[in-house]
């Protein structure tokens, strides 16, 4: 984006004046219980401790000299990389991701690695538009993103034509399973691209997602192959693609609950492999499941759920409801009725409606 010049030479002046300020004073990170960590900067100090003048407030605090940790200057504020950070430290990574989030950048490098935080709310990032943004860039062409480390793995396939993993880790909520489907759509998009002109038009498909999961102690997979081709001509998105894509809600149907810390969370590890056509077309895929939460049929935390699946047969599964003859609503079933029935903004009948359209 183009900034005006005048804002330019704004955003200079502040910044210079920051840097101004900063080279006054020793500037240091002090831990704090509530905010993490509280800017301040050091006063005096002896052997062991430091007076520490607080930013905030001009309080003084006495603090160990081995508990601060300095400062990065302003022009690193917002970095899009943490390791091109000066002083590497934990108070200085959770500041840059701190001011980061604050202005809608929930993605940062660190390194070869791609920090992501969950935003809590549907962001613009994922449109039509935003894939060609990132679509044959290098990283730094572009701000941080899982689109482009979806990008790099799409590159670095076709020229060093080795295979290409992905690994999304984090804790339970922290965003694995909505980040690999943003990867998915992103290969998606592309590989429909493929094609050559005028035999299909690509359009980012976003994922549905609706029940929970599955699972047993051993692994178990699903696969898809066969040719891509068939539906493009109609300017959507190849069987194939259609296919990796709808399978997320019948995996979510049988293998997702909602938990304390998640309202829709994989109760099972997953390994999703696609592969390509040497013209880039997606070719098959599998996914492989494992270590599926089996015990929480029976038994859970009365705060927590089942699986989905059970309670959108039971919300909207007719006719084969009847053919099963279950007959009775949620609270007629104790594997159910002992716990949570309903959670917020999850309507079990129209997820129902997805795992069978799926
Ligand atoms: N990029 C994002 N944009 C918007 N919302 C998001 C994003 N990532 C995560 N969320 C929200 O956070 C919720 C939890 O994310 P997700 O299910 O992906 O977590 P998870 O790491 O897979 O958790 P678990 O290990 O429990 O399965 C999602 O249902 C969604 O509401």
């Amino acid at each position: 984006m183009n900034v005006p010049r005048h804002s330019q030479s704004a955003e200079v002046a502040r910044v210079a004046a920051l840097q101004a300020e900063f080279n006054e004073k020793r500037w240091v990170w002090v831990p704090d219980e509530k905010e993490g960590y509280l800017a301040g900067w050091v006063n005096q100090e002896d052997e062991v401790t430091a007076q520490v003048v607080m930013s905030a407030g001009g309080e003084i605090r006495r603090v160990p000299l081995y508990a601060l940790s300095k400062m990065n200057p302003p022009k690193f504020d917002r970095v899009d990389d943490i390791a091109d950070l000066t002083f590497l430290n934990e108070a200085s990574v959770v500041h840059n991701l701190r001011l980061r989030y604050g202005s809608g950048a929930i993605y940062t490098y660190s390194g070869l690695f791609l920090v992501s935080i969950n935003p809590y709310q549907n962001l613009p990032l994922y449109t039509d538009a935003i894939i060609q943004q990132y679509r044959n860039k290098r990283r730094d062409e572009n701000p941080p993103h899982i689109f482009a480390v979806s990008e790099r793995a799409w590159v670095n396939m076709q020229n060093e034509h080795e295979n290409q993993s992905i690994l999304i880790t984090g804790e339970s909520g922290a965003g694995k399973t909505e980040s690999t489907k943003k990867v998915i759509q992103y290969l998606s998009a592309i590989a429909t691209d493929a094609h050559p002109p005028g035999t299909l038009h690509a359009h980012s498909p976003s994922i549905p997602s609706s029940g929970f999961p599955r699972g047993t102690s051993r692994r178990k997979s699903v696969s898809f192959a066969g040719s891509g081709d068939s539906l493009t001509a109609k300017g959507r998105l190849g069987l194939l693609e259609r296919q990796i894509i709808q399978a997320n809600p019948i995996l979510e149907a049988f293998g997702n609950a909602q938990t304390q810390r998640n309202n829709n969370s994989s109760r099972f590890g997953k390994f999703i492999r696609i592969s390509f056509a040497p013209d880039g077309s997606i070719s098959g895929a599998n996914i492989d499941w494992y270590l599926l939460e089996k015990s929480r049929v029976v038994v859970r935390s009365p705060a927590e759920r089942n699986f989905h699946v059970f309670y959108q047969l039971l919300s909207g599964g007719t006719p084969l409801k009847d053919s099963l003859l279950l007959d009775g609503g949620i609270e007629d079933y104790e594997f159910l009725n002992r716990s949570k029935r309903e959670v917020d903004g999850v309507n079990d009948r129209d997820d129902w409606d997805t795992l069978i359209v799926s």
